[in-house]
């Protein structure tokens, strides 16, 4: 899959999008570009007038019209062959997507037994088994167990990946396959709503909706349409006042000419690449529009644990407090961790195993589970003979136990600072109003953070981390990693309120996450990339998906949104120059034998009205494929300031635009004279 995602341009692809380019002409369809619709309907009126050229009485201009409508037919065909292009290689994905969807066999639960059922008939809420060497029958989200999962059939990443129930990596997508061990799912989607099925409508392109960007320029460019429409239709009295005749055909070639059908015909191909290019980067965006607001990008949020860190925080030590003992501290840490399925919960009682500390589980039968949560941070256990036990942030414990009656000890505070200061969390213990010591959690900085933060600042993007961990460790974190400012303790409503703030300034924020906690935050920024191996939650969300789970990548994405906007102004620019080029080509050529002194402002010395006008109209025809490649490839981003950038861009385009014409037409004026 990933290799074929690489392969840019098969002969199949070619093939499809040459068929394609016939079935566009469909007057239905081109009526959505109005630039190229104009077109098409100058091409048929040609048409017309070259079979009837009686009725027309244009009997002497046949071959002239006959050339006119070629030219004409072909420009159409080329714009229609560029978006064709750009559509084709989601096709192809699509296809290897349904080929992975097949049906297959779940392992339902109902009552206490299994039912062997086809997966379309799961709906959402049934709970099936997956054993390993099974293929997911749906989304879901693992209820019971961990296992490794091949998800190569959608990421085309070929390294298994553990999931397990509880925390943020618990949920699984439908067409990947359990390698080892045995999971139970609870289905989180309805047929034809799953992950794969909306990667496939995407790809496909189904559901392809202008961005507000693509809808504004297309009004601008309906204008243009317009006025040189009106330009072209009171241009005859005048020609005649002047003593020259023209003729309907060469009326349309002058008015396909001036209007915008380099960037008419480009426009969707460039919008539907960008996506593409995204998806390259296994990034699956659910709308066209969130690319593009990637690329106007002023802030990002990043949260800390696995994203900025590895995220695997594991309990690495056992700090006693007080006058408590190391072991009294494990045996408590682990039995409020007995039955606490997040990852740090899970490494309290791994940790004891690997050192072989003692603890009395029967303490825990019977007791009520406390599970973690964002708000109040802590988890535990309310034991049956009354005792309540927790574990969770220092500051979350601190008060817990102070409102139970309970003292802090003294080297508390300063034990978990030692903790935070190296970039650890620190996680206290206490029973009732005791407090036994610090569990140190431990994670690491991913490698080249710093590099990739010290790029965002040249885009002129500030980053914040935004962490639940208490203020040292984020401090040191955020320190180590690089980010413009961090937000320690942050609650969800934390996280959505720094996004609405930043937005309220008028900027456009970016955001990661994995978690159920991410998700409204999420939701709220202007382009949410959630991690494939996060919550279904969260991936409901955000407006994108990473499939290999690399936050990161916002980075890239950053730039092919950038990419994306710069591209449609660059051929905007670069076609509007064309256009006024073309008019200076054309225009003293026509009047030339009626009017001498328009001879002065032949500057290019074409040969006849005639082939001015053929040159012109095959220059215009011959730029849209030319520029097929910069409009599928994106104009490359290179990190520097909006306003350097655009005055390097104006002067390559603008100045190009007007240039590059006038050799062109100059060009094919030369070859053209040959046999008209
Ligand atoms: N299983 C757990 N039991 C008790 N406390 C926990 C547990 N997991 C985390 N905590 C505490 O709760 C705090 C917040 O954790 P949480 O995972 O919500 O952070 P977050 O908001 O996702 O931020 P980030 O992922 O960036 O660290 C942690 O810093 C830790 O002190
Ligand atoms: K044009
Ligand atoms: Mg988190």
């Amino acid at each position: 899959m990933n290799e074929q995602r690489k392969a840019l341009l098969t002969p199949a692809i070619i093939k499809n999008a040459a068929i394609d380019s016939f079935k566009k002409l469909n007057p239905m369809s081109m009526i959505k570009n109005p630039v190229m619709f104009v077109v098409e309907a100058g091409t048929f009126v040609v048409l017309m007038m070259t079979i009837f050229p009686d009725y027309f009485e244009a009997r002497g201009q046949f071959g002239f019209n006959l050339t006119v409508f070629l030219i004409l037919l072909f420009t159409l065909l080329f714009a229609n062959f560029a978006e064709a292009l750009a559509e084709g290689r989601g096709k192809a994905q699509a296809d290897t997507l349904k080929k992975s969807k097949g049906e297959m066999m779940a392992n339902k639960i109902v009552g206490s037994g299994i039912k062997v059922v086809p997966s379309t008939e799961l709906r959402k809420g049934d709970v099936v088994v997956v054993a390993s060497g099974e293929w997911i029958p749906g989304d879901g989200e693992i209820v019971e167990g961990l296992a490794s999962v091949d998800e190569s059939a959608i990421t085309g990443e070929s390294a298994p990946v553990i999931k397990e129930a509880g925390g943020d990596f618990s949920s699984v997508t439908g067409g990947t396959r359990v390698v080892s061990d045995r999971i139970v799912v609870r289905i989180t989607s309805d047929p034809g709503e799953s992950f794969i099925d909306r990667m496939i409508s995407l790809v496909e392109g189904a559901k392809r909706q202008k961005t507000p960007n693509e809808l504004a320029l297309n009004t601008l460019l309906t204008s243009l349409t317009l006025i040189f429409f009106i330009v072209i239709v009171t241009l005859p009295p005048i020609a005649s006042y002047a003593g020259v005749d023209l003729e309907v055909p060469v009326l349309i070639a002058l008015l396909v000419c001036l209007i915008p059908t380099t960037i008419g015909g480009l426009l969707s191909a460039i919008g539907i690449a960008g996506m593409d290019r995204v998806t390259q980067f296994n990034v699956i965006a659910t709308s066209g529009k969130a690319v593009e607001a990637a690329g106007d990008i002023n802030t990002m949020i990043l949260d800390k644990t696995g994203t900025i860190t590895y995220g695997n925080r594991m309990a690495s030590a056992f700090i006693p407090v007080g006058d408590a003992t190391e072991s009294e501290l494990a045996g408590w840490a682990a039995i409020s961790s007995l039955l606490d399925e997040t990852p740090e919960g899970r490494s309290v009682l791994e940790y004891m195993r690997n050192t072989g500390g003692q603890y009395s589980a029967e303490l825990g039968e019977d007791a009520v589970f406390i599970p973690f949560q964002a708000e109040t941070r802590m988890s535990g256990m309310d034991l049956v003979d009354g005792r309540k036990v927790r574990k969770g942030a220092v500051d979350s414990v601190k008060k817990w136990v102070t409102a139970s009656g309970g003292t802090i000890p003294k080297d508390l505070e300063e034990k978990g600072n030692a903790i935070a200061s190296k970039g650890g969390t620190p996680l206290a213990v206490a029973v009732d109003g005791r407090v036994y010591g610090l569990i140190y959690l431990k994670d690491t900085v991913k490698p080249g953070m710093r590099e990739r933060f010290e790029q965002l600042r040249q885009m002129g993007i500030k980053t914040i981390m935004c962490t639940g961990d208490n203020p040292l460790t984020a401090a040191t974190i955020a320190l180590e990693a690089g980010v413009d400012d961090f937000i320690a303790e942050s609650t969800p409503e934390d996280k959505i309120a720094v996004i609405r703030r930043e937005q309220e300034q008028g900027k456009l924020v970016a955001m990661t996450g994995d978690g159920t906690n991410d998700a409204p935050a999420l939701a709220q920024a202007d382009v949410g990339l959630a991690m494939n191996s996060g919550t279904a939650a969260a991936k409901e969300a955000a407006n994108m998906v990473d499939l290999d789970s690399d936050p990161s990548k916002l980075i890239e994405v950053v730039t092919i949104g950038k990419g994306l906007l710069m591209t449609r102004g660059a051929l905007t620019t670069f076609s509007i120059a064309n256009d006024i080029a073309k008019y200076f080509a054309i225009i003293p050529a026509m009047f030339m034998l009626a009017i001498p002194e328009m001879g002065v402002l032949n500057v290019m010395n074409l040969g006849s009205p005639a082939s001015a006008i053929l040159s012109a109209l095959l220059f215009n025809a011959i730029i849209i494929p030319l520029l097929i490649p910069l409009a599928m490839r994106g104009v490359r981003y290179q990190p520097m300031s909006a306003s350097k950038l655009l005055g390097r861009n104006m002067f390559l385009y603008g100045l190009g635009g007007v240039i590059v014409p006038f050799i062109g037409i100059k060009a094919i004026d030369m070859i053209v004279q040959l046999w008209v």
